[in-house]
């Protein structure tokens, strides 16, 4: 459907929704930066990373034991093995053993040239000099070869892949000191309305505290953004532009919470379409159904409906993809599915995103159970919930035991 008096379109689906914000987020791609690898985790990678040599970069012993040459170990009874030195971790002074000879050796050292094989000292028996192998052991163990973990050149990493403290430990095994990831989305985030005050302040009769500004602080540091400022305006249109307009001229992405709907104080829309674009407007979701998505400038500006758990579910549903766009960040996005433990019943036409606990039983299977209060000023629902169950729009119903979509909250 299309407002035609301002010629954006409206009222359309999640999908729809989620392709549009994307492709706006897309079209603006972060600038690279180089980091530390400290201060290296959870930012995307900006470029492919090989290494450039093989990792380890030599042949070295998995346990504390004698390196030996497979070849010499007793195929029956035992044999003596002359013990000809020792080398510990670190020590990369040449080495060698022949035919019938062995170096005690500590995990990690460098095998000497000769040796294939390490036996572990539990199954030594130490007589003089020699040292006793019984039959049984397997030639080539307890050995990792060069580049057993990435061989010189190999493919590591794609660009747009988020980095875990493993990935970072692999650059750090490479030698890298530093990585070129993209810069961190710069949020700012606008709260709005008179009825809503700074927890510390006492509170009115008609007056609520602003829980939007603590929990979008929080969801966009879990996607991966760094909020430069957050400005609580009030139902002024001529701050609420005045806001808008700073926002955006230091934000990659403007966050506002708040009128946005209906009422006579909602002056989001027309704000928008003022000083910007709108891109959409009302989404057949709920909750969440007011929600915004516009550009002002350079910045993507996503507004967000008032009700706590409204913003919240069109954060993690449009704005969380929208994140991930802006940052070049690959993300997996195969869906997860469960079976639903109660019946649930829907009698509109929106898709649904209900706040649940999932439960993974004995037999592998997944289930999930609905908050039983399900209103969007209800913010008990996500705080207790683990997931969001995806209803699609066509679904009426569901009976226990059918399958649903579920997406995982982040930061459980
Ligand atoms: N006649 C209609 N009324 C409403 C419609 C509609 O289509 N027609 N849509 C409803 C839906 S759905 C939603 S969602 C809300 C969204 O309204 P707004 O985005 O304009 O939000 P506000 O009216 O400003 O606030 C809604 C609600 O949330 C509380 N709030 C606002 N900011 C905060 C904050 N920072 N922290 C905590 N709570 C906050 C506010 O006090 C209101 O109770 O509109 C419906 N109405
Ligand atoms: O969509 Mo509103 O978010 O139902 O409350």
């Amino acid at each position: 459907m299309t407002n035609t008096a301002s010629s954006f379109p409206t009222a359309i689906s999640v999908a729809e929704a989620r392709a549009r914000i994307v492709a706006l987020a897309a079209a603006r791609p972060l600038p690279a930066e180089r980091v530390a690898l400290d201060a290296a985790y959870g930012r995307v990678l900006a470029h492919d990373v090989r290494g450039d040599d093989d990792v380890p970069a030599y042949a070295n012993s998995a346990m504390d034991g004698y390196a030996l040459r497979g070849a010499d170990l007793p195929a029956e009874g035992e044999r003596t093995f002359a013990l000809v030195g020792a080398r510990l971790a670190g020590d990369g002074r040449p080495a060698a053993v022949g035919e019938g000879e062995c170096l005690r050796i500590t995990t990690g050292a460098p095998l000497p040239a000769g040796a294939d094989t390490v036996v572990i000292k539990e199954n030594v028996r130490l007589e003089g000099a020699g040292v006793i192998v019984a039959a049984g052991e397997t030639a080539g163990a307890n050995v990792r070869p060069a580049g057993e973990d990435y061989r010189a050149g190999e493919f590591a990493f794609a660009a747009g892949t988020v980095l875990t403290p493993a990935r970072v430990g692999v650059l750090a095994s490479f030698g890298l000191v530093n990585v070129a990831v993209a810069r961190a989305p710069r949020a700012v985030v606008l709260t709005t309305g008179d009825e809503v005050v700074a927890p510390g302040m006492p509170l009115e009769y008609g007056q609520v505290y602003n829980s939007n500004r603590a929990s979008l602080a929080g969801l966009l540091r879990g996607a991966g953004a760094q909020l430069v400022r957050h400005e609580h305006v009030r139902d002024d249109p001529a701050a609420l532009e005045d806001a808008l307009r700073r926002a955006a001229r230091d934000a990659d992405l403007v966050v506002t919470s708040g009128g946005v709907s209906a009422g006579e104080a909602d002056f989001m829309p027309a704000l928008i379409a003022r000083v910007g674009r709108v891109d959409f407007w009302k989404v057949r979701i709920r909750p969440g159904m007011p929600m915004l998505v516009g550009e002002i400038g350079t910045a993507l500006v996503c507004a967000l409906p008032g009700n706590p758990v409204s913003g919240m579910a069109t954060f993690l549903t449009l704005v969380t993809p929208a994140l991930a766009a802006l940052a070049g960040r690959s993300d997996d996005v195969s869906p997860w599915y469960a079976r639903v433990a109660v019946p649930i019943v829907k009698n509109h036409r929106r898709a649904e995103y209900q706040r649940a606990r999932r439960e993974s039983r004995r037999d592998g299977s997944v289930w999930v159970t609905p908050f039983p209060r399900q209103g969007s000023g209800v913010l008990r629902s996500v705080a207790e919930a683990d997931c969001l169950i995806v209803l699609p729009e066509e679904t009426a119903s569901l009976a226990v035991g059918d399958i649903v979509e579920f997406l995982p909250l982040p930061g459980q």
